[in-house]
């Protein structure tokens, strides 16, 4: 079986390579604008036009798919993948399996219900396109070679056209990388007051993230930031849910954490049936007394 990786980010694309390593015979991966390198047999390299947009690449990945008829096409569920992967998945007339947690030669487990279960569906016909979120194949092994071949791009028909564009700040931070991760949510009621998570995740050694929230609500964080399952899923060592509830949507993204902590004010929050050790407590008064004997 064939099975062609479609990414933006290296990393997502090891994961993804080494995912498909585990039920196919030859991996291809095609970068969108990046080389990925010693992820796959074949590595494949499409450069969007600075008049074109990235959703754009539609038109090269059939074409490519079309050259190379794989059987299971994974793709990084990035938001301008995901448009490229639909317009993918139509002319490939594949099955769609979205969320995707464990992968096989038949089929695949998947989240549904924004994460509140999971299930395991199998492709009725010959192909899937499968979406596969970062950090769920993190630490797999992956192998592959370095030589990356450039790919004409094939202009589409009725392409969009960039008007204007605005660079945003992105974060550097690898969150899937931490050992130890301290998510914010939204108890913390101003912004300011991130900066008690912030003292305390520098005493600890942890990266900051949050919930979807404090990311795409009040923007306080960036949207890389966030954890869930339309966000980040993450396995670190340690991840402390400051202010979080605990809902599903957010948890999916750090039960695979080795030890899960929680401060909340609410002794009810859902969070305190999910963590390892849990604290009730304001945390305006918790996090500098944890800084501060720590
Ligand atoms: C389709 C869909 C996808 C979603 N995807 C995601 C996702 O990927 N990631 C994500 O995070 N969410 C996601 N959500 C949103 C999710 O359902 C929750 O709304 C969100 O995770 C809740 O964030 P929160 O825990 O920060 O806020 P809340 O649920 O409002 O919880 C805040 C908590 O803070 C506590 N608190 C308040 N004040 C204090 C204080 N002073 N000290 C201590 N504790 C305090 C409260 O008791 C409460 O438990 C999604 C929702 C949908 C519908």
């Amino acid at each position: 079986m064939k099975a062609l990786i479609i990414a933006e980010n290296q990393d997502a694309a090891a994961e993804m390579g080494a995912a498909a390593r585990g039920f196919a015979d030859e991996v291809v991966a095609l970068g969108i604008g990046t080389d990925l390198a010693g992820v796959a047999d074949k590595s494949l390299k499409v450069s969007v036009p600075d008049d074109r947009i990235v959703e754009d690449a539609w038109a090269t990945v059939c074409a490519i798919a079309d050259a190379e008829q794989p059987a299971r096409v994974l793709v990084e569920p990035t938001t301008r993948l995901s448009g490229v992967a639909g317009r993918l998945a139509a002319h490939m007339g594949a099955a769609v399996i979205t969320d995707v947690l464990a992968l096989g030669p038949d089929g695949a487990t998947s989240l549904y219900f924004g994460g509140a279960g999971e299930r395991t569906v199998a492709p009725v016909g010959d192909v899937a396109l499968c979406t596969v979120s970062r950090g769920v194949f993190d630490g797999a092994g992956t192998s592959g070679t370095d030589a990356v071949e450039e790919v004409a791009f094939v202009d589409p028909a009725n392409p969009v056209v960039r008007v204007a564009a605005e660079p945003l700040e992105k974060s550097d931070v690898n969150l899937a990388a931490a050992d130890v991760v301290v998510g914010a949510g939204r108890g913390f009621a101003e912004e300011d007051q991130l900066g008690l998570a912030r003292d305390l995740a520098a005493k600890i050694g942890a990266e900051m993230a949050c919930t979807r929230p404090l990311a795409e609500g009040s923007g306080w964080m960036p949207t890389e930031s966030y954890i869930g399952v339309s966000g980040q899923m993450l396995s670190p060592k340690v991840y402390v849910g400051i202010g979080t509830s605990g809902q599903m949507q957010h948890m999916v993204g750090v039960n695979r954490a080795g030890a899960i902590f929680a401060v909340n004010k609410d002794k009810n929050a859902p969070i305190f049936k999910q963590c390892d050790y849990g604290l009730v407590g304001d945390l305006n008064t918790v996090l500098p007394a944890l800084s501060a004997a720590l």
